[in-house]
């Protein structure tokens, strides 16, 4: 069974149908990269996911359970973890206590969010910075300490929003070697990013989006090849071009 089944999922606003009926399946431990022009849904997608806005039809189970309509805490208990698009941490408390608040939310104990949120630190190089209010940190710093607050306790799937923008090479580099180890570990994923070159590395499998609607779904390197998406998408970028 797959962990998280998707079934015929939409959200209107008003008319507008930013999600159209998607429907996908995902497995335990894939890491699915998930692509599509700007305003295709895929942030509205992921914030129907992760309990931020209820759906206006169909069903998302997870784990057989139909999580539909659960609040994003409720969410996060059972291991469902998304970092947003815009950064959100706490600016007057410590990068540390940041973690630490995220450990408790996961259900660790002060002790276990401790250690964790030490190592986390380490692995994604802001020790230095630990002790400083999250509001003194650089965007990328502040980027990179969401991302670690998702993986304090071991999420069932991580929701990851854009990770990548606005962020130094090195940080990017960091952050997606941290996401490879994970993956090999057995963590699921799924990547929003218009980052194609760190799609097509990290991601076995993307779906792309359009107008609210899967446009592709398949072995990356075979979606990105498909004329729909590279109309609908790839023509907006320079990838063809770099990849020709
Ligand atoms: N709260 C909202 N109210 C009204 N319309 C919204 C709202 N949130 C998103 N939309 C609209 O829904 C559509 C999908 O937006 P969404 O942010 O999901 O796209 P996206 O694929 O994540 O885009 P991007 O790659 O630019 O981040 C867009 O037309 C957007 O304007």
């Amino acid at each position: 069974m797959p962990l998280m089944q998707i079934n015929e999922v939409q959200k209107h606003f008003g008319g507008l149908r930013a999600v159209d009926k998607v429907s996908l399946d995902i497995s335990e431990g894939e890491l699915v990269g998930l692509i599509g022009p700007n305003g295709s849904g895929k942030t509205t997608l992921l914030n129907v996911l992760s309990g931020h806005l209820q759906a206006s039809g169909g069903s998302v189970r997870f784990d057989g359970e139909n999580v539909l309509g659960f609040k994003p805490a409720q969410l996060v208990c059972r291991g469902i973890l998304r970092m947003f698009q815009m950064t959100r941490v706490f600016n007057r408390i410590s990068a540390f206590d940041n973690l630490i608040v995220s450990g408790l939310a996961q259900g660790l104990s002060e002790s276990e969010s401790g250690k964790r949120a030490i190592e986390l630190l380490e692995e994604l190089t802001l020790t230095h910075v630990m002790y400083l209010d999250a509001g003194q940190l650089s965007g990328g710093q502040r980027k990179l300490l969401e991302f670690g607050a998702c993986f304090m306790a071991k999420p069932r799937i991580a929701l990851l929003d854009e990770p990548f923008a606005a962020v130094h090479p090195v940080m990017k580099e960091t952050m997606s070697a941290f996401i490879k180890r994970r993956n090999e570990a057995g963590q699921t994923f799924i990547l929003v990013s218009h980052d194609m070159p760190v799609v097509v590395d990290l991601c076995a499998r993307s779906v792309c989006m359009n107008a609210g609607k899967v446009l592709a779904d398949g072995p990356t390197d075979q979606v990105l090849h498909t004329s729909a998406v590279i109309e609908a998408y790839l023509g907006e970028s320079d990838y063809e071009d770099q990849h020709a």
